[in-house]
């Protein structure tokens, strides 16, 4: 399958999106009109520079408001379109794509619109320009593609034929299902784009929210599927107007891009082996989604290594060795492994940098995520050092996957340290702060490299602004990552990384037991409000002694359906905080309804040093 971008989807020139989209490795590229227009480039030297960097240019867009107008009207459209017609041509680009009319048409009437698209296919035919029939989801009396599918059947020129564009096709609710009844040669042009699920007027969702496949809440595998029993066998570009993407770097823009492809790609792959079905279109195989197993480690890296020791050391984590070479510590509770690496990236940090999960077969995952585009650790390893491989997130977190044999022997690296019986059970969770700029990103490279599930996305109030919330599980819930988008900030706050603290939280079968050994160790927790414990007597049924009992010891409460969740949060550190879970039944969350607590809590501590 060939695979295309519109260059709507970037930031930068347009000079700059071609060469982003090239090294990223796509085929080729849409151009869209407005990149043109304004770009110094003649479109001699762009398509130039296209075939320097390897890319065909695809599809000229968007041609607009041209059918079910008056004849005058008509005149002068098709006189717009002869002066595109040329341009393209002088740009090698042999197909444009045509939107049904939003805003000038006042003719409803099917045989007017076949009759003026036969006349815009005559003409383009003279210039060999194709032309591919969109609906856009608001077209003012075209709008689906069932309907742009019959106006290009009666049409019948074998220069006119369909573009598809998942938004315009899914965002309306409509089922993709009769796809597959277009003779796959008609269809001239695909489009994918994902969406979050959201309630607001089409247009704006549309020019503002797009996001690559795999980001948002729409069965693209499914449109595929429908897509690749037609018989399509071209070109399946991306076309994401994202007000995010628009300003990020172009060149990770790219690549997140095409890893949506690839994945996409393989799962629609499967989806149709899995239905015992045959398509002409070719589709990428990824090497197979590893089972996640669970947490293997978590890494501090930090300046202050002393004071992440004593909070370890306080929850009741025992030391279990030094590394023999490097200036890391491993720590240990039950099955919990916490690394403290004293080299920090930036300065005055404290931060979680890396884990480790345990997969079924580690060099199969790699090679996946190497598949998806994801970065490779760069490590120095001593030939008697574990070889532990990674892969690095958008957000610059190192993952390392392994298996438990690896542990042992990465273990043996920090000496022999003993077991001591804890009541820590394991890493339950982390919470990982995301610029802003990488947050579909993550999302995309988490499910796609790591294979965790996205639940549905929220978003916590904080006095630091809405902090938006995505958290992604392994299929047993052993392995579960929480990301978050940094609020921006003030620059002072930036500086001081204070304004959103990651944290790793820890699962233990006893947190009241637990909050009291570390409070008579000395241990600082997050206080938590008076009020807050108001509105938990309001909400629960909670005796007097329990409640008296949480409010002493700073923990915090929820309760669903399933069970129960107590947990409590430490000082930061930094630009992070431990946490500590317990979890009653069969609660499988993460405590939402406190989290706005918590934030409100530490930005009150990172203003007043307010600590219980
Ligand atoms: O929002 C628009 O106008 C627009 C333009 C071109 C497209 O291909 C599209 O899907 C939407
Ligand atoms: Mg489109």
């Amino acid at each position: 399958m060939k695979t295309s971008i519109a260059t709507v989807c970037l930031s930068g020139t347009l000079e700059e999106k071609l060469h982003a989209c090239s090294a990223a490795g796509f085929d080729g590229v849409e151009i869209f009109e407005q990149d043109l227009i304004v770009s110094p480039m003649s479109p001699e030297e762009i398509k130039a520079l296209a075939q320097r960097l390897n890319l065909t240019l695809d599809l000229y867009q968007p041609f607009r408001d041209f059918e079910g107008v008056d004849e005058a009207a008509l005149t002068a459209n098709l006189h717009r379109a002869e002066s595109k017609f040329r341009l393209m041509n002088r740009l090698g680009i042999d197909t444009i794509l045509v939107c049904s009319n939003v805003a000038t048409a006042t003719i409803n009437d099917d045989e007017v619109f076949v009759r003026q698209l036969r006349a815009l296919g005559e003409l383009a035919s003279k210039y060999k320009v194709r032309i591919a029939y969109e609906a856009l989801a608001w077209g003012r009396y075209v709008n689906t593609y069932q309907h742009s599918w019959e106006i290009v059947k009666q049409v019948d020129l074998p220069n006119v034929g369909l573009c598809l564009d998942s938004f315009h096709i899914l965002s309306r609710g409509d089922d993709p299902a009769d796809i597959a009844d277009i003779p796959g040669e008609k269809i001239f042009f695909v489009q994918l784009a994902d969406a979050p699920v959201l309630s607001m007027d089409i247009l704006s969702w549309s020019r503002h929210y797009r996001v690559f496949p795999g980001e948002g809440g729409f069965q693209l595998q499914n449109f595929m599927r429908f897509l690749a029993l037609s018989g399509y066998d071209g070109i399946v570009s991306l076309e994401i107007f994202n007000d995010v993407f628009r300003q990020s770097n172009v060149r990770r823009t790219a690549v997140d891009g095409l890893r949506s492809l690839i994945w996409l790609q393989d799962g629609a792959r499967q989806l149709l082996a899995e239905k015992g079905e045959t398509a002409l279109l070719q589709m990428e195989t990824l090497p197979s989604a590893q089972r996640v197993h669970g947490f293997d480690f978590a890494e501090v890296v930090t300046d202050s290594p002393e004071a992440v020791a004593e909070t370890l050391a306080q929850l009741g984590f025992q030391f279990f060795g030094q590394h023999r070479r490097k200036p890391v510590q491993l720590w240990k509770a039950g099955n919990a492994r916490i690394i403290i690496n004293a080299k920090p990236r930036l300065e005055h940090s404290t931060e979680v940098a890396a884990f480790g999960i345990h997969v079924e077969q580690p060099s199969t995952a790699l090679a996946r995520a190497e598949a998806l585009l994801a970065p490779r650790v760069a490590r120095r390893q001593l030939p008697d050092e574990e070889q532990l491989a990674g892969i690095v997130a958008p957000d610059k977190s190192e993952v390392f996957l392994g298996s438990a044999e690896h542990s042992e022997n990465w273990e043996k690296e920090f000496g022999q340290g003993t077991k001591a019986n804890s009541l820590i059970e394991d890493i339950d969770h982390l919470n990982l702060a995301q610029p802003w700029q990488a947050f579909d990103e993550s999302v995309l490279f988490y499910t796609s490299a790591l294979n965790l599930q996205p639940l549905p996305a929220t978003e916590v109030p904080s006095p630091m602004g809405l902090v938006r919330s995505q958290v992604l599980v392994s299929s047993n819930q052993n392995v579960r990552v929480a990301l978050n988008i940094v609020p921006h900030g003030t620059a002072e706050e930036r500086a001081s990384h204070t304004q959103y603290p990651e944290h790793i939280a820890i699962r233990t079968h006893d947190v009241v037991t637990l909050a009291k050994q570390a409070r008579a160790a000395g241990m600082q927790f997050l206080k938590v409000p008076a009020n807050y414990y108001e509105d938990l007597a309001s909400r629960f049924d909670l005796s007097d002694e329990v409640l008296a009992e949480l409010e002493e010891l700073n923990l915090l409460y929820d309760r669903d359906d399933d069970g129960e969740f107590l947990h409590f949060y430490t000082a930061t550190i930094g630009d992070m905080f431990f946490e500590v879970v317990e979890r009653r039944g069969g609660y499988a969350g993460y405590g939402a309804p406190n989290a706005p607590v918590r934030l409100a809590a530490q930005f009150e501590r990172n203003r007043f040093n307010n600590w219980s």
